[in-house]
């Protein structure tokens, strides 16, 4: 009935150290639990007697058309829960009609996922010191038929994640990041206690060394929209803007990167007054329920991505869980939608939230 269930479920069935991985974030998670706590601080303000008869959760971005605006954010290795993974979520997420950001970091070939799809996919980055492997994946995005490039500008380094060090994390059995050449990915197999195998091989491979004037390179290497993944100030979203990209997802990658970073929830309406109407802005972090995804999308945001709980759909049900998880928060958004009198997606401005009675500033 609710994401909780799909979550209750997947705990059963998936492995310890995966679920620390999944649920965990960085340091003592104090980002992680603000980005939550976040949607509690507001409050709707439901007007009446506006013809709720029909409500109509459709949007589009970049030329496609969603039939709902909550959509999946790139999360790595889904066959760490599901032996289809990425495939199967695919499915799940084309079935819903939502948006599925696909991690750079797959455990299936992006050819098989784009085979899959019923719907939009987007491809997600991570700026790689080997600069061919980059440009590889953005000519494989393309010649598969992705719709967009994110990449992911706030991980120079991976979060100090202390389950997954304490777990000595690393990727195992016969899950691995196949869009990458193997040599690039031998370090995420390698377990050593006190230590997070997929951070070691970030430290490797990720290049720390990127700045805004970079972005020029993967502009010239491709005429997909690039939406910049993790922006949480209006200064970064202006820079986002001058320097031409195309939208931004606001986003502390689910508290896993800079503990004590601001919820993502609060940094939502800075950006959007930062990026004003130049690009869309999406968001992600912390969303669990159709009133969540109410909240973001009336404080500007164009679609809502959800990060684990489409992982739990997975590991509880496959491509039925992904699509169970995505049909059951866009019903609750469309339900919230006609009691808050706001049938139009388009209808959803700041008016419909305010400052839980207490907390205003
Ligand atoms: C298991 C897991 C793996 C993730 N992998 C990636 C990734 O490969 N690239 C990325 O940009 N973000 C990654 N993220 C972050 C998500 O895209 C997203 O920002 C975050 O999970 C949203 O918060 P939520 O989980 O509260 O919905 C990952 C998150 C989780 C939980
Ligand atoms: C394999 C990881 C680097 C993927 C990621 O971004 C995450 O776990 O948050």
């Amino acid at each position: 009935m609710t994401a909780s269930d799909y979550q209750r479920l997947a705990r059963e069935v998936v492995d310890p150290d995966v679920w620390d991985f999944i649920e965990g974030g960085a340091e003592s998670e104090r980002t992680l639990r603000a980005n939550l706590a976040a949607f509690d601080r507001f409050r709707l303000r439901p007007r009446v007697l506006t013809d709720v008869s029909t409500v109509d959760t459709a949007v589009s971005v970049f030329g496609t058309r969603y039939r709902t605006p909550v959509g999946v954010a790139p999360t790595a290795y889904h066959r760490l829960v599901d032996d289809e993974g990425e495939v199967a979520t695919a499915r799940g997420a084309g079935a819903a009609g939502a948006l599925f950001v696909v991690s750079v970091f797959a455990s299936r070939t992006l050819e098989d996922i784009a085979g899959a799809a019923g719907s939009g996919l987007w491809l997600h980055l991570y700026w790689f010191r080997r600069r061919e492997v980059m440009a590889g994946l953005v000519e494989r995005a393309a010649a598969a038929g992705f719709g967009a490039l994110v990449l992911t500008v706030d991980a120079p380094r991976i979060g100090r994640r202390w389950r997954d060090m304490r777990n000595g994390f690393a990727i195992g059995g016969d899950v691995a990041a196949v869009n990458i050449d193997a040599a690039v990915m031998a370090l995420t197999h390698h377990s050593d206690e006190g230590r997070s195998a997929i951070a070691e091989h970030a430290a490797e491979s990720f290049d720390a060394a990127v700045t805004w004037a970079d972005l020029a390179w993967l502009r010239q290497r491709t005429s997909l929209p690039i939406v910049l993944k993790g922006i949480l100030t209006a200064e970064d979203a202006a820079l986002a803007v001058a320097h031409g990209v195309d939208g931004i997802i606001v986003s502390n990658h689910g508290g896993r990167q800079l503990d004590g970073a601001v919820a993502s929830l609060d940094a939502l309406p800075e950006v959007v007054d930062a990026a004003g109407a130049a690009v869309p802005v999406l968001f992600d972090g912390g969303v669990r329920r159709g009133t969540d995804a109410l909240t973001a999308l009336a404080l500007g945001a164009r679609m809502v991505l959800l990060g684990r709980p489409p992982l739990w759909g997975l590991a509880a049900g496959g491509a039925d869980g992904v699509e169970g998880l995505l049909r059951t928060t866009t019903e609750e958004l469309a339900h919230a939608m006609a009691l808050a009198g706001r049938p139009r997606l388009a209808d959803l401005d700041r008016s419909v939230v305010r400052a839980r009675p207490g907390d205003e500033r």
